[in-house]
């Protein structure tokens, strides 16, 4: 310890050793991280003025998540194959927490072996970045998940060996051929030399990509590629596939033959969970769906549940007759008689001599309506040509829910 002496240096080495062993163990455990995530979650909630205290959603939503609340460690394990529990995520630029943005905000959620859950959602509402944290592209800022049992905060590899992704925009090796892209993929899942054939030709043929088999994907069409990037994911049957709008570009044949291969891989007892614009293709292939709103769960059920719950209208479409010129007749007295028999209607659109009314369910009986429309049809006066009438669609209650949350001037 003298001024000539070592003693000094080697304490000083020692005290370092130990302060960065200190800071070696605060990464490696992830604390620093955590406590930056709760501060700037914090500052969010507070900037936001949040005072949910979680309860976000209506009384599904709050149902399914005390569902999931009061799931054992052994149901987290062996129950349903994915499990999101208070995902959250804050998008922040390091050291600048005043521009941090909750995009996903303690979604809660179990989906059990073989549904195909839709995820719905207008641009920006978080789809994407809820993907990005299950497949371990996005650190979650809060909350946890579970796919095929496995606690992905911590077990995120062994999730892996279960889980197929389809990713928004194409991931695929531009100078790759699309055999070679799922010969490589094979092998990187794990299947053994010999089945690698069978298994590439199988999704070669099912994604309608024989003709393009030996072409680069680099060369691709934008379909093609997507097709390509859906077939990757389906490598190897996974127990859980996560697609984000798998369909977007595809022509309406390849659509079909898309929607038909997840049927049947839902049928096999797989998981899958997309996100999708099209309405359609969630009525297609959804057991249920959510529709997310600014990073949060607003509804979920199945196709009928939200039809029934959230369908607050008749939708009714009048063709009118043309005249013998080739002109529409005038529709005056027809909307005349059906503000009269139906109070609360509004004309929606008319275009080529086609009216456009939502009818209020309160208002009327599906009885009383048909009856009502059939004396219309009867009445030569009114130029009635035909009718048709439907409970709300989906694209309707999610327009609803789209509107809502503009009104209400939240994000996006
Ligand atoms: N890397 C990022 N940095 C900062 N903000 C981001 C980042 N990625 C996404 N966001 C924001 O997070 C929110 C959710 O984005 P996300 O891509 O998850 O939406 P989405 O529902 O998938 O939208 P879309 O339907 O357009 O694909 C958006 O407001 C977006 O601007």
């Amino acid at each position: 310890m003298e001024e000539e002496g070592v003693g000094q240096i080697l304490v000083a080495y020692l005290m370092q050793g130990a302060a960065y062993s200190c800071l070696l163990l605060l990464f490696d455990t992830g604390i620093l991280m955590k406590i930056y995530y709760n501060l700037l979650l914090l500052q969010v909630r507070l900037d936001t003025k949040d005072d949910t205290k979680g309860e976000i959603g209506d009384d599904d939503v709050a149902l399914e998540r005390s569902r999931v609340l009061a799931m054992s460690p052994y149901q987290k394990r062996f129950g349903d194959v994915v499990i999101l529990d208070h995902l959250t995520k804050v998008y922040a630029k390091f050291m600048k927490p005043s521009k941090a943005h909750l995009a996903v905000d303690r979604l809660t959620l179990g989906i059990p072996r073989g549904e195909c859950f839709g995820l719905l959602g207008v641009n920006g509402a978080g789809k994407t970045t809820t993907f990005k944290m299950l497949t371990g592209l996005e650190m979650m800022t809060s909350g946890t998940a579970y796919l095929a049992g496995h606690d992905i905060t911590n077990e995120i590899a062994q999730s892996h060996q279960h889980v197929g992704y389809s990713a928004q925009f194409d991931t695929l090796h531009d100078y790759l051929t699309c055999r070679e892209t799922l010969w490589m993929y094979a092998y990187i899942r794990g299947i053994t030399s010999e089945y690698i054939p069978d298994e590439v030709d199988r999704l070669l043929q099912t994604m309608l990509l024989e003709p393009f088999a030996d072409k680069r994907a680099g060369t691709l069409s934008g379909g093609n590629k997507r097709k390509l990037s859906v077939a990757v994911a389906m490598i190897g049957e996974p127990l859980v596939t996560l697609l984000d709008e798998p369909t977007c570009g595809l022509d309406p044949v390849a659509q079909r033959q898309a929607w038909q291969v997840f049927s049947q891989f839902r049928e096999s007892g797989r998981t899958i969970v997309l996100s999708s614009h099209s309405m359609d293709e969630c009525e297609a292939l959804c057991n249920r769906l959510v529709i997310m709103v600014g990073g949060r769960f607003q509804c979920i059920g199945s196709l009928q549940h939200l039809k029934s719950k959230f369908g607050k209208d008749y939708m009714l479409m009048i063709q009118m007759s043309r005249n013998e010129t080739g002109e529409f007749e005038d529709s005056k007295l027809l909307q005349q008689f059906l503000k009269e028999h139906f109070p609360g209607c509004v004309l929606m659109s008319t275009q080529h001599g086609q009216l456009h009314y939502s009818v209020p369910e309160t208002a009327v009986s599906w009885p009383t309506l048909f009856s009502a429309l059939e004396e219309a049809k009867n009445d030569c006066a009114n130029h009635m040509e035909d009718y048709s009438i439907c409970q709300t669609t989906l694209e309707q209650i999610f327009i609803d829910f789209a509107r809502d949350s503009s009104n209400r001037g939240s994000e996006p």
